[in-house]
């Protein structure tokens, strides 16, 4: 049967889980493409706020890998906004005159922040904190400015300004009502955490209107209406959304507050469907992920044929991530004339909870302090149970009831993704889990804002018993429940040599393993094994399998090799002509000391290299990127050594070598450290008669200024030190861990003390130069090898927007 052809329109949380949703019911009927204004692939929105307090990182949010859109053949479009809509051919159109029809569509496009109109609000420091390039913001801002300011005292403003005090900013939130949180909590509650987050070094300006922000160019303050200013470097802009629904409402689609939508997540025009928080249900527009995904299921049902009640509207519940801080809301928050309540308030030890009653049934609640029964409360409401229910049950949890056991199957775990304890402990069973990850990779539980972990986990020792104790340790991902020294135990014991050999043998619940562990076996097998292993492309990320990075216009950038940023006449001529020929619309100096040529597009790749003819940056890979030099003491008057060769000749040791994640270097002269040697992965610095080497140095988001290693007199033994450091590293650290976390895990005087055992740094060097015998350059073997250079640049299911 001819497939149906399924358009999405917003690559985010609800849109990409509908589809998922889709293909659970019908993988084969239809052909789904899917536009996305940002240049990513979906990523958990929710843990931006967790990035922002330097919980997690941007690379570990990503919820859909590109390679997922891969493999079930979704045309995915980053970086491409539709601009209209004609609902009587079925066709879109997008900012790249791009001009595709459809059977279905589904509009998810989300909501904009609400910005305050107020005067001086497109000065430079103002922001909203909606998206990764908010978040890239706010961090940017905290490494050069002190002050922020949150306007907006709501569950995002909170959030946020915990994020800025974790980035070191004071932080003032300036709210316009008495209680924080007013939406969720009542006062009570809501100055409990006022004085909680007190202590955690926020500052609160209270029933405060905003006038102004003041400032030149930049912010420099914010004038209030009663005429105060107070000082800040930075304003994020926290008050709220709106549905976005300007691209519905120029196409006609009826929209109200959001897209107007009946059960079944139709829009009033035949074949369109909205979900997520752009879609407005029964009056109501939701902005928490557990509503959005309930849609997306009802929805699929109706897009796949199949019959449902439909979609019936849900009970909101909330809860802050802030760490230190508990506070749980769900259902009707501020009692009504007929309300009853049940309340404790434990000022000795914090805890505040409030059950509210009406007509006997459990309608809404309140806790802070100890949230434990957040989950099960959050049951009672969407049931209405009576309250006698719940008085009965907190008596067995008084007389230390255990909280799972006593839980009925029915109820919720996760409430972001509407899965219960019947369907975790099932899955346990069937399928043997013994991992959290294991948990959420089979059912969904904590794949969203993670506030279920310890509740999975409870359930997880509670049903597994031993198998979960003894699985406390990290497996590599939800595929297995072996951890990386297990696997490569078992690799080392069984002589395994490709990575489905490993999964097969090892038992992984998928044959094809997933994004998280292909890339990692396929590192640990050539790392363990380096002169009989062959690499296996597909089991690389797409950028290290191009040998390019996909811009954010899906064009590529290409970086040839310049080995200690030193250059020449002919290689620099070389650049010219190539950016020439393949008119490159933009060529920059990088951070590393080379030149970046932007706006490559995919099928000129190998002409360009070819063209080049210079060895590969390896920009892309997780191995050596650069070695930054100093200018040294042929020219530089405080120079004490020749920090360029040097540099060269670590660059030309090490490149092409694997590593788990991305590898840069420098070499200084003298301590003025001018190549910046504190945030490298290996900083050298000469000085008179000896160099120093410091490792586990970052000056990405999570800033770590490096560590003296150790002192050596000679530029071998700068080498042989570095060489051994890097073999540690490599086959010690985690698959994607930098130096710099590896360095914090292991402890520097261990890694030293290994450094330090003669016998020890032999064989790590040994290894290292077996390693270094096979690399190739990435470039020079895609281009010798036909069936690569056809199956890369032609067989690719993913154009990334390109033309
Ligand atoms: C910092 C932060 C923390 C949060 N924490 C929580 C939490 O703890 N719990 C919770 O439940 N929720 C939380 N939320 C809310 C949650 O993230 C949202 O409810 C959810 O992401 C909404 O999903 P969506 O798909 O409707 O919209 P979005 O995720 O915004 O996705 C819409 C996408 O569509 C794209 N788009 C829009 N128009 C077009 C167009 N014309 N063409 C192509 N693409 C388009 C947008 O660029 C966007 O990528 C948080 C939100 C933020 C910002
Ligand atoms: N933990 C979570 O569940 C979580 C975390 C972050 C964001 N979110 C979601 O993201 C969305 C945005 O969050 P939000 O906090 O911006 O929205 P919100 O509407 O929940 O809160 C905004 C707050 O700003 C206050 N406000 C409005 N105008 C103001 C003004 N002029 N001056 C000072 N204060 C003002 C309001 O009183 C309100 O309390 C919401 O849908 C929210 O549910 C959820
Ligand atoms: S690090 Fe020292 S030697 Fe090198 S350029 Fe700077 S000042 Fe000169
Ligand atoms: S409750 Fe949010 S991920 Fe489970």
């Amino acid at each position: 049967m001819k497939k149906q052809k399924l358009v999405l329109i917003g690559n985010g949380m609800a849109g990409v889980r509908a589809v998922e949703e889709v293909l659970k019911l019908d993988s084969e009927g239809f052909d789904v493409t899917v536009f996305g204004s940002e240049p990513y692939p979906n990523y958990n929105r929710i843990q931006l706020s967790k990035v922002l307090q330097g919980d997690t990182e941007i690379a570990d949010i990503t919820l859909n890998t590109w390679e997922w859109y891969e493999e079930n053949g979704i045309l995915l479009y980053p970086g491409e906004t539709v601009t209209s809509i004609d609902t009587v051919n079925q066709t879109i159109v997008t900012d790249k005159e791009r001009q595709v029809s459809y059977d279905k569509l589904i509009l998810a496009t989300g909501s904009v922040p609400f910005m305050l109109p107020l005067p001086g609000a497109d000065k430079e420091g103002v922001t909203a904190f909606r998206n990764i390039e908010d978040c890239e913001r706010m961090i940017e801002a905290s490494l050069s400015y002190k002050k922020a300011i949150v306007i907006g005292g709501g569950l995002l403003g909170l959030e946020a300004a915990r994020g800025l005090l974790n980035l070191g900013m004071e932080v003032d939130v300036v709210h316009n009502s008495n209680t924080l949180m007013d939406r969720q909590l009542d006062n009570t509650a809501g100055k409990m955490l006022q004085k909680e987050l007190e202590k955690q070094g926020m500052n609160f300006l209270l029933e405060k209107q905003s006038a102004e922000i003041v400032g030149e160019s930049r912010v420099e303050g914010l004038r209030f209406e009663d005429g105060e200013v107070v000082k800040t470097d930075l304003v994020v802009m926290a008050v709220g959304i709106r549905s976005n629904m300007k691209l519905a409402e120029e196409s006609g689609i009826p929209v109200n507050r959001g897209i107007l939508v009946n059960d079944h997540l139709e829009t009033e025009v035949p074949n369109v469907f909205a979900v997520g928080e752009c879609a407005e249900h029964k009056e109501m527009v939701y902005g928490l992920v557990a509503p959005l995904y309930q849609q997306g299921k009802e929805m699929a049902k109706r897009i796949c044929g199949e019959t449902g009640n439909g979609y019936q509207g849900s009970v909101l519940s909330t809860q802050l991530k802030v760490s230190g801080v508990d506070v749980f809301s769900a259902g009707q928050i501020i009692e009504e004339e007929e309300t009853k309540s049940v309340t404790l308030f434990d000022d000795w030890r914090g805890v505040y909870k409030k059950v509210l009653v009406n007509d006997g049934k459990i309608t809404g609640a309140v806790l802070f302090g100890d949230t434990k029964e957040g989950t099960r409360l959050l049951n009672l409401i969407n049931k209405r149970a009576p309250i006698e229910e719940y008085m009965d049950n907190k008596g067995a949890e008084e007389a230390g009831a255990d909280l799972i056991a006593s839980m009925p199957d029915t109820e919720m775990i996760c409430g972001c993704n509407g899965v219960t304890k019947g369907a975790i402990v099932e899955a346990i069973n069937a399928q043997g889990l013994t991992t959290v990850d294991q948990v959420k990779g089979c059912t969904n539980a904590s794949r969203s804002c993670g506030g279920c972990k310890p509740l999975v986990s409870d359930l997880l020792a509670h049903t597994a018993g031993d198998a979960f104790e003894q699985n406390q340790k990290e497996s590599i991902c939800a595929c297995t429940s072996y951890s990386k020294e297990e696997v490569m135990e078992e690799i080392k014991a069984k002589g395994l040599t490709y990575t489905k050999e490993v999964m097969n043998v090892l038992g992984w619940s998928s044959d094809e393993g997933c994004s998280k562990c292909r890339p990692a076996l396929n590192y640990y097998l050539g790392m363990l094994n380096p002169a009989e292993y062959h690499d296996e492309k597909e089991s690389r990320y797409v950028n290290e399998r191009l040998h390019a990075n996909i811009q954010k216009n899906g064009t590529y950038s290409v970086v040839p090799r310049m080995y200690g940023g030193v250059t020449n006449a002919d290689d620099l001529r070389k650049i010219a002509d190539v950016a020439d020929k393949y008119k490159v619309p933009l060529i920059k100096v990088t951070g590393g000391q080379r030149i970046d040529l932007f706006g490559v597009k995919k099928e000129d790749l190998p002409n360009v290299w070819s063209d080049l003819d210079m060895p590969s940056g390896s920009a892309y890979a997780k191995g050596l990127r650069t070695v930054k030099t100093c200018v040294g003491a042929d020219y530089c008057r405080f120079g004490t050594k020749d920090s360029m060769g040097l540099g060269i000749k670590l660059e030309k040791k090490f490149e092409g070598l694997n590593t788990p994640h991305k590898v840069k270097m420098s070499v200084s002269a003298c301590p003025r450290n001018c190549a910046e040697g504190s945030i490298k992965d290996v900083g050298i610095t000469g000085l008179d008669g000896e160099f120093e080497i410091y490792v586990g140095g970052n000056g990405g988001t999570h800033l770590r200024k490096a560590n003296l290693l150790a002192k050596v007199k000679t530029e071998e033994e700068v080498l042989e030190t570095t060489a051994g450091f890097l073999q540690y590293y490599r086959e010690t650290a985690d698959y994607l861990d930098r130096t710099s976390a590896w360095v914090e895990k292991m402890g520097l005087d261990h890694i030293k003390s290994v450094l330090a055992n003669k016998k020890t740094f032999i064989e790590l060097n040994h290894r290292m130069d077996e390693a270094l015998s096979v690399v190739q350059d990435g470039w020079k073997q895609a281009l010798e090898d036909k069936t690569l250079l056809r199956d890369l640049y032609q067989n690719l299911k993913v154009p990334a927007g390109s033309n």
